[in-house]
């Protein structure tokens, strides 16, 4: 679960300062995918960057699964990120030299194993399974420039859970691609917050994707408000 609530966020601006986010608020609960959208320079960029912890807000509290994020030491941060929070971003940034099940390896090994040797067998472990997850079993081997975009983003999406977030942060992941691939990545997001659990904030242009989410924030100059809930329109 991650929550934000009542999250100010102001860049520097000369002598002054510009809001990039205003008193923003919003919840999302484990196996939910909460969608956010709105034009251009409305602060969603801005609003995922505090989620992920990335940068620390002016004004409001990150709490991910219960830790406050807001009173930790950078060390601490850190360490939530790399525990608990998984991200995929719009562009792949998959290494070029390395295979799909490669890229998977390079997050560091599972920690929870006792010893190396089971670190690095439960690691593998669970890389393949992920990318069997994605559709990508066969496709284990290649680099990214044998992939396709759709593929690409597959391989993105399978590393951002190899440690098994609670929080995902999804920043446009479709932009790049036609709607059938588009589609089919949406579908797979839908699946994996709920397999794995994950509470999943995607930030979205794509108006189609919507009624398919838990629910939808809109964001304009920095506000954010609550447009629709399958909640409320069940
Ligand atoms: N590092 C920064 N320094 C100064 N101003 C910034 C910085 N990052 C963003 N801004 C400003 O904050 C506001 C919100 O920008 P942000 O990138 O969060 O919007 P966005 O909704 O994500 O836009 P897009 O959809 O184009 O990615 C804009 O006015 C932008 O110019």
């Amino acid at each position: 679960m991650i929550d934000l609530a009542n999250i100010t966020l102001t860049y520097p601006d000369g002598t002054s300062r510009i809001t990039a986010v205003d008193d923003a608020s919003l919840r999302v609960n484990a196996g939910t995918v909460v969608g956010l959208t709105g034009p251009s320079g409305s602060g969603k960029s801005s609003l995922l960057a505090v989620a992920s912890t990335l940068i620390s807000p002016d004004r409001g509290t990150v709490t991910i699964d219960g830790i406050n994020a807001t009173n930790l030491s950078l060390t601490e941060l850190a360490e939530l990120r790399r525990t608990k929070v998984g991200l995929v971003f719009q562009q792949s940034n998959l290494l070029a030299s390395l295979t799909a099940y490669e890229q998977l390896l390079v997050m560091n090994e599972l920690t929870t194993q006792r010893s190396r040797r089971a670190a690095r067998a439960a690691t593998r472990n669970r890389a393949r399974n992920l990318l069997d997850a994605v559709g990508l079993a066969a496709d284990a081997d290649k680099r990214p420039a044998q992939l396709s975009g759709g593929q690409r983003q597959r391989v993105n999406i399978a590393r951002a859970l190899m440690h098994e977030p609670s929080v995902l942060i999804v920043d446009e992941p479709t932009s790049a691609l036609d709607q059938e691939r588009g589609t089919q990545i949406i579908d797979l997001l839908l699946r994996l917050t709920g397999e794995h659990a994950t509470a999943t904030l995607l930030v979205t242009h794509d108006q189609r994707i919507l009624p398919r989410l838990t629910s939808t924030y809109a964001m304009v100059d920095g506000h954010l408000a609550l447009v629709r809930d399958a909640d409320l329109v069940a």
